[in-house]
């Protein structure tokens, strides 16, 4: 067997294709979408996801502002930023780009972020919205996995998904993602205290690898026909490696690869976020 690919990049191009007309509309009532992000520091891989969003902004006609700030900028001084954000008209949704330095509390950022400006789903009042299956913007990345899935036909509905990670931009809040009443899947949330992750993959019909450990799941422990998205990056000597292993592909029924796969789902979730953000928001 030869897995179907995944294709994230395709599929984002799709939703840009959607998103444009929608972006226009708003323009032409004044009120044309503005996305912002926080960046602190010079973690390469974070530029680089940032400066995807903003080129990808361009491409659907949303304004972009950018603020970079200093690895050793205080708590205060960020805070201070974020207080500018949620005052200034021209942005409509923003995020803070993670990770952030060890010094400054994550938590308390997040907590700042205006909730109607929240496009990355992160701040606690929209994450307790999806608790309660209240409408919220969903976290980008487990937004990215189920559109994915979605549009490739993968049937979730009484799936058993297996994810590997329950970090708070994947893991976690996809687990709540996939077990509303409207995917309906049963999810197995695996983690370093998992005794046997062998055990909980193989019985899987979608895994979902998010542990940021390189070739950790390898052909043996894949149900054959299953979907396997590969979402962890380690970035080594020799380049970006995924979590999962690429022989994978030969026992999977859908591969999400990566590069190529989810990465590009996180950004046009991101920026599907702030349009309906600028639908919703009032004049
Ligand atoms: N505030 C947030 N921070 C982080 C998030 C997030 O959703 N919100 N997720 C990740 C990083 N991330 C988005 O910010 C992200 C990761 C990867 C990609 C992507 O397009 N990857 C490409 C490869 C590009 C490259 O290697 O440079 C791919 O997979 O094809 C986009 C966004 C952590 N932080």
């Amino acid at each position: 067997m030869s897995a179907t690919i995944l294709d994230g990049k395709a599929t984002k191009n799709a939703i840009y294709d959607e998103l444009r007309p929608r972006v226009a509309a708003l323009a032409e009532q004044g009120r044309t979408p503005g996305l912002a992000t926080v960046l602190v520091g010079d973690d390469p891989a974070s530029h680089s996801y940032v400066r995807g969003k903003h080129n990808d902004c361009a491409r659907v006609g949303i304004e972009s502002i950018r603020k970079e700030l200093p690895a050793d900028i205080g708590q205060a001084e960020l805070e201070g930023v974020i207080d500018e954000l949620n005052a200034d008209p021209a942005c409509t949704g923003y995020i803070v780009q993670l990770p952030i330095p060890d010094h400054l509390d994550t938590g308390s950022l997040l907590q700042r972020v205006d909730v109607r400006k929240d496009a990355d789903g992160l701040n606690p009042v929209s994450l307790g919205r999806l608790v309660l299956g209240e409408p919220a913007p969903l976290p980008c990345t487990p937004r990215g996995i189920v559109e994915l899935l979605r549009r490739y036909g993968v049937e979730l509905n009484g799936a058993h998904v297996a994810v590997l990670g329950r970090g708070i931009t994947v893991g976690r809040p996809l687990g709540l993602l996939l077990t509303r009443r409207s995917e309906n899947a049963t999810v197995t949330l695996c983690h370093t205290g998992t005794k046997d992750v062998a055990a909980e993959l193989s019985r899987a019909d979608v895994v979902v690898a998010a542990a940021g450990k390189p070739n950790l799941v390898t052909p043996d422990m894949i149900k054959p026909g299953a979907a396997v998205l590969d979402v962890g990056v380690t970035r080594g000597e020799s380049g970006p490696l995924g979590d999962v292993h690429p022989d994978v592909a030969e026992v999977a029924g859908f591969l999400s690869p990566n590069p190529g796969g989810v990465g590009p789902m996180t950004r046009a979730m991101l920026l599907t976020n702030v349009v309906e953000a600028a639908e919703r928001s009032v004049r």
